[in-house]
C-alpha cells in the first residue's frame, strides 16, 4: 500500500516546529553576542569603538557556504547571515554607515551597503566619497562605503588615509562579498573604510599606497615588488606630483600585509631614495566566488 502523503497541515506543523527551534537558537546567539559586546567594551576601556570584525565575518560566511547542502541557495543563506551579523553588531553598540551616492540615479553603493549591512542598519547618504569619509573621521558614522578606486577618478579619496596613526580609518572590506542582490543601475564595487584594525581572514588582499620619485617607472617599481615576493596590481598609478615632487600609487597585493612586514623594509632598501613613503591602507577578505556560491555557469556546448 502506498504511504499516505503528508497533508498541507502536516507540513505546516513541521515548519512551525522548525521555526520555534530556529528562533530559540537565534535568541541564544544574540545572548552570546551581547557578552561579546560587553567583553569588547571592557577591552577598549569603555571608549566608543567600532565593533565590526570583517575578517571574522568572512570566515563565518565561508564556513557557511562550505558546509551548506540542500535546495536553499548559498547566496540566500549568505544574505540571511549578513542580516544576522549586522543585527549582532547593533546589539554590541551603535553602528551606522555613510554611503557614497553622488546622485539619486547612482543607487548601486546604497544597494551594496543595504545587502551587506542589512535592512535595519542606519545608512546615511553622502554625495562625495570625501564627505562619506568625513562622516567617519567626525564619528558621525562607524564606517563608509566608498567606490573602488580607479585611475580615472577625479577625487582619489584613499589619499585621506595616508596616516601613521594606528587609530586612523583603514580599508577593511570589499563589497559585494557574496552574490549580488538586485541592484539599481550598473554593477559597482565598493570598499568599506572604518576605524577598525585590519585582520587576516585567510584569503585576503592588501592595499598599500606608495610615493615614489618622478623618475621611477612603473615597470621598475613592479620588478622591485616582485623581487620581494609581493605581486603588485596597480589600482591607481601616478597621482601627483605631490608637494614633495613625488607621485602616489595605490597598489594591491595578494595576502595579508601587516605594516611591519619586513618585505616592505627590504623594498625600501632595494629602491633607495626613489621610494619615498609606503603606507599600508588595510586589506579586504576575498569575496566569495560564483563557484563557491554554486553559481558557476555551465561550460559552453553542454546541455
Ligand atoms: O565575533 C565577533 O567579534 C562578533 O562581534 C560577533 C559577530 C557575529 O555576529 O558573529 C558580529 C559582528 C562582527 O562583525 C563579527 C561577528
Amino acid at each position: 500500500m502506498a504511504e499516505a502523503q503528508p497533508t498541507l497541515d502536516d507540513l505546516r506543523r513541521q515548519i512551525d516546529e522548525i521555526d520555534v527551534t530556529l528562533q530559540e537558537l537565534i535568541v541564544r546567539r544574540a545572548e552570546v553576542v551581547t557578552q561579546v559586546g560587553a567583553l569588547k567594551n571592557r577591552l577598549t576601556g569603555g571608549q566608543r569603538a567600532v565593533h565590526m570584525r570583517p575578517a571574522r565575518e568572512a570566515i563565518i560566511l565561508r564556513k557557511l557556504v562550505d558546509r551548506h547542502r540542500g535546495p536553499l541557495s548559498k547566496a540566500t543563506l549568505v544574505r540571511m547571515w549578513c542580516e544576522l551579523m549586522s543585527a549582532s553588531l547593533r546589539l554590541e553598540g551603535s553602528f551606522s554607515v555613510a554611503v557614497y551616492m553622488p546622485s539619486p540615479a547612482v543607487g548601486g553603493y546604497w544597494d551594496l551597503a543595504r545587502d551587506y549591512f542589512g535592512g535595519m542598519t542606519h545608512l546615511v547618504v553622502r554625495e562625495s566619497a570625501r564627505q562619506a569619509l568625513g562622516a567617519v573621521f567626525d564619528g558621525e558614522a562607524s564606517v563608509a562605503v566608498l567606490p573602488m578606486p580607479q585611475s580615472t577618478d577625479e577625487d582619489h579619496w584613499w589619499r585621506l588615509l595616508l596616516s601613521r596613526d594606528a587609530k586612523a580609518p583603514r580599508i577593511v572590506a570589499r563589497l559585494p562579498f557574496g552574490a549580488r542582490g538586485s541592484e539599481r543601475g550598473a554593477p559597482v564595487e565598493a570598499l568599506v573604510v572604518g576605524p577598525i584594525l585590519p585582520e587576516a581572514s585567510g584569503f585576503d588582499r592588501s592595499l598599500i599606497a606608495v610615493e615614489t620619485a618622478a623618475e621611477l617607472s612603473r615597470s621598475a617599481l613592479a620588478a622591485a615588488f616582485k623581487a620581494e615576493t609581493l605581486e603588485p596590481s596597480f589600482r591607481v598609478f601616478g597621482v601627483g606630483p605631490a608637494e614633495t615632487g613625488g607621485y602616489l600609487h595605490l597598489i594591491e597585493i595578494p595576502g595579508f600585509l601587516a605594516p611591519d612586514d619586513n618585505r616592505l623594509a627590504r623594498l625600501a632598501r632595494r629602491l633607495g631614495p626613489a621610494l619615498q613613503q609606503v603606507w599600508v591602507l588595510g586589506c579586504y577578505a576575498e569575496p566569495l566566488t560564483d563557484e563557491q556560491l554554486g553559481l558557476a555557469t555551465k561550460p559552453k556546448g553542454g546541455r
